[in-house]
């Protein structure tokens, strides 16, 4: 795959697509899962796909706030390409104290998002980045999490949104980029 070639949008969201695989009923009856595992695996996709999203907010953010875990793949991209620095927002349980949390339900289940305190400072500009975004829990719980820190959302960067269930509607003002509005 040659993606020195790669100068648009269009072009990056086909290889995208072409890379998602989408698996009926996991984790549970019913979803329709897109595994972004053959994207993750393509480092000149991965880079491509993280000079989009950095380049969607440049100049505008100062922070990269990853989401455990998938979101920890296409967060370290950004931060790495942009130069700024990564903060983990990781599942309960996972982060020495103090932290703060935010529950939250999202498409197959429910879970608990924690940032440890004083690493998002106020003032600062944050994006929140992500692989997926479907009914938007996730990213709210996020969203939460900068606002209680002082620190303002700059921009929400997924590599698919799942049409139909609303995520766009949960999250703040700010903008949102999104490479592919599905998977299929
Ligand atoms: O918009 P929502 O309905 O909230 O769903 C989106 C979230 O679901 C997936 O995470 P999951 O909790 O499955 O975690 P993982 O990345 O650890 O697999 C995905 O990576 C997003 O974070
Ligand atoms: N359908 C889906 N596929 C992959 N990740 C998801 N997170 C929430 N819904 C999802």
């Amino acid at each position: 795959m040659n993606i020195d070639a790669l100068t648009d949008h269009q072009r990056l969201a086909d290889l995208i697509r072409d890379n998602i695989r989408t698996v009926p009923d996991f984790p549970r009856p019913g979803i329709a899962f897109l595994d972004l595992c053959p994207v993750f695996s393509q480092p000149a996709l991965l880079g491509a796909l993280a000079g989009a999203m950095s380049d969607a907010f440049a100049g505008a953010f100062d922070r990269v706030l990853a989401i455990e875990a998938r979101g920890f793949v296409v967060g370290t991209a950004v931060a790495c390409h942009a130069g700024r620095p990564l903060v983990l927002a990781r599942k309960s349980g996972k982060l020495p104290g103090p932290v703060d949390s935010v529950r939250y339900d999202l498409e197959y289940g429910s879970a608990e998002l924690q940032v440890q305190r004083d690493v998002l400072r106020p003032g600062e500009r944050v994006i929140v980045v992500d692989d997926v975004l479907a009914t938007g829990g996730t990213m709210a719980a996020a969203d939460e999490l900068v606002r209680r820190s002082g620190a303002a959302v700059a921009g929400y960067a997924v590599v698919v949104t799942i049409p139909g269930l609303g995520g766009e509607g949960r999250l703040g003002p700010a903008k949102v980029f999104s490479v592919l509005p599905t998977g299929n």
